[in-house]
């Protein structure tokens, strides 16, 4: 079969929200193989921090003792919590599915795996053929697999499947030190189960700035057990149950660790492949992403194929939801705008690690920044929550903030933040950023609310060398 259309969509996570009402009287297809509305609601972003709230929760006494009340955590009851992520979740799901299928007589849903066939067609495995005006490659990304004996074994998930295990494991051996693996070590540690997280490197969150890296390590080795320096160079079933992994790497020799559920986080790599864009002519990046120009349209021997764009995981070296969507706006105002194009911009995008503790950071690190700029440019300051009085009354002892900025105007170049909250402290930082506010003004220009733990960012900024303007806001 063939079909015609004005738009074709591979991909309904962030490639879902381009169906807007100026497509109402257009003919729209969108293929999507696995389960509709991707990564981010099924898999990622919103069922993780589910997740996350009630082992926080669980954890709660531990704080609890430090201001002299004694709490019990009796137990978590996994099959009720799970139950109740995928019963609000796979409800969004089905509903979205619904909607395009059953409601939207201009769109058609292709529930196929498809491959292009060539830069405007793609082609579903039961051969229906679909050539369009304008199409959209949106194919996220998924998760890499070590080629280590064992990795086949049944105990062994990856986030795609690890949410929805049947019972809360013993035993919890968590591989790689990013962000998947530190977001389901505190997942389960703080639901009940021992955990084990190997990484190769002597630092968790490797990327993020020395000191956050640092100190998230720290706490989080506090929480659950660490095998730092180390690999896992295979699995093998355990008479008694569970999986036996051999490490490898610094340590002792042959150390062996014993689990019921093995957790392989290592990254991921872009769905590129599985639509055949190499073979449809489209450049890639030596990791497999699409190679896009500002204006998310593909490139094809260096030129942009007019009318086909990418956007979220299969392209961005940022593979977060938040990175996806903007990508998602801008792709549909220039489907919508073919001689109007917008650019994406990649200006102070934040992330954060819903791990325990909570990481949050935006812009470059002190030590990128030094790279960048020179060491007698940059300004550096840290500013402990304990330090402040609302840290006082939460006894913090582990939580920071960290500004940097440029010595020679205020303008702040990185943010990190470690600790409780993270997530929502770091969007000053952010706000301040995206719109070139400096440090000073960011600081003194408007009130902070007192004693809120935001001083602890007001502090931090504060801290910093750099000029106070003139006249300085007082
Ligand atoms: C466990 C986990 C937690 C995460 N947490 C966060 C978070 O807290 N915050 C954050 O910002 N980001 C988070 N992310 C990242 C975020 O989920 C992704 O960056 C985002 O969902 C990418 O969106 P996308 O639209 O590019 O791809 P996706 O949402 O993955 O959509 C791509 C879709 O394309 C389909 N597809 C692929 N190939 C084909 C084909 N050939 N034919 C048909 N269909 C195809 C796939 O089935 C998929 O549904 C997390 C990711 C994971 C895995
Ligand atoms: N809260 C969030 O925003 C959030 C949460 C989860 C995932 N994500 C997104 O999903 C992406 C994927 O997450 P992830 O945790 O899988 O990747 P990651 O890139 O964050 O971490 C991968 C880890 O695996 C290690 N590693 C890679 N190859 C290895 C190898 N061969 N042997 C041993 N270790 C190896 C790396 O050193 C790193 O510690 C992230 O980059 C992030 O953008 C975001």
């Amino acid at each position: 079969m063939e079909t015609r259309v004005d738009l074709a969509i591979i991909g309904s996570g962030s490639g879902n929200t381009l169906i807007s009402p100026y497509w109402d009287n257009k003919r729209v297809a969108i293929a999507e193989s696995g389960v509709f509305g991707g990564t981010c609601l099924n898999v990622g972003c919103i069922p993780t921090k589910m997740l996350v709230r009630p082992a926080t929760l669980a954890r709660t006494p531990e704080e609890a003792a430090r201001l002299g009340i004694t709490m019990h955590t009796e137990g978590a009851d996994w099959p009720a919590i799970r139950d109740r992520v995928f019963g609000r979740i796979d409800a969004v799901s089905a509903a979205g599915e619904r909607y395009r299928r059953d409601e939207q007589e201009h769109v058609q849903l292709i529930s196929q795996e498809v491959r292009l066939d060539g830069p405007h067609a793609f082609v579903s495995v039961d051969g229906t053929r679909v050539e369009a005006e304008q199409l959209v490659i949106a194919a996220g990304s998924r998760a890499l697999l070590p080629d280590i004996p064992g990795i086949d074994l049944p105990q062994v998930h990856t986030s795609d499947t690890v949410m929805r295990i049947p019972e809360l494991p013993g035993r919890v051996l968590v591989i790689g030190g990013g962000a998947i693996a530190s977001e389901f070590a505190a997942v389960f540690s703080g639901l009940g189960s021992a955990v084990t997280q190997v990484h190769r490197g002597p630092r968790l969150l490797s990327h993020s700035d020395v000191e956050i890296s640092e100190r998230f390590t720290a706490v989080a080795g506090g929480h659950w057990e660490l095998r730092l320096e180390r690999t896992v160079a295979r699995l093998d079933p355990d008479p008694a149950g569970g999986v036996i992994a051999e490490l490898s790497g610094g340590g002792p020799a042959d150390e062996r660790v014993s689990a019921d559920l093995v957790l392989v986080a290592l990254g991921r790599r872009p769905n590129s492949d599985r639509v055949g864009a190499a073979e449809a002519g489209l450049d890639l990046h030596e990791d497999g992403r699409l190679v896009v120009d500002e204006y998310q349209r593909v490139l094809s021997g260096g030129t942009p194929v007019p009318g086909v764009y990418a956007l979220g995981d299969v392209c961005t070296p940022l593979q977060l939801k938040h990175v996806a969507n903007r990508e998602a706006r801008v792709v549909a105002h220039n489907l919508e705008h073919p001689g109007g194009l917008r650019a994406a911009s990649r200006d102070a995008v934040p992330a954060a690690i819903f791990s325990d503790p909570e990481v949050a950071e935006v812009g470059l690190t002190e030590a990128e920044a030094i790279a960048q700029f020179g060491a007698e440019r940059v300004t550096a300051y840290t500013q402990d929550y304990g330090d402040t009085a609302y840290g006082w009354a939460m006894e913090d002892r582990t939580g920071l903030v960290k500004v940097v900025a440029d010595r020679s105007d205020g303008r702040i170049l990185g943010a990190h933040v470690v600790g409780y909250q993270a997530s929502n402290l770091i969007q000053v930082a952010v706000m301040a950023m995206s719109f070139g506010i400096d440090a000073y003004t960011a600081a003194r220009g408007q009130y902070w609310i007192h004693p809120a733990l935001m001083e602890v960012v007001e502090n931090a900024l504060l801290g910093l060398d750099v000029p106070h303007g003139e006249p300085a806001p007082l």
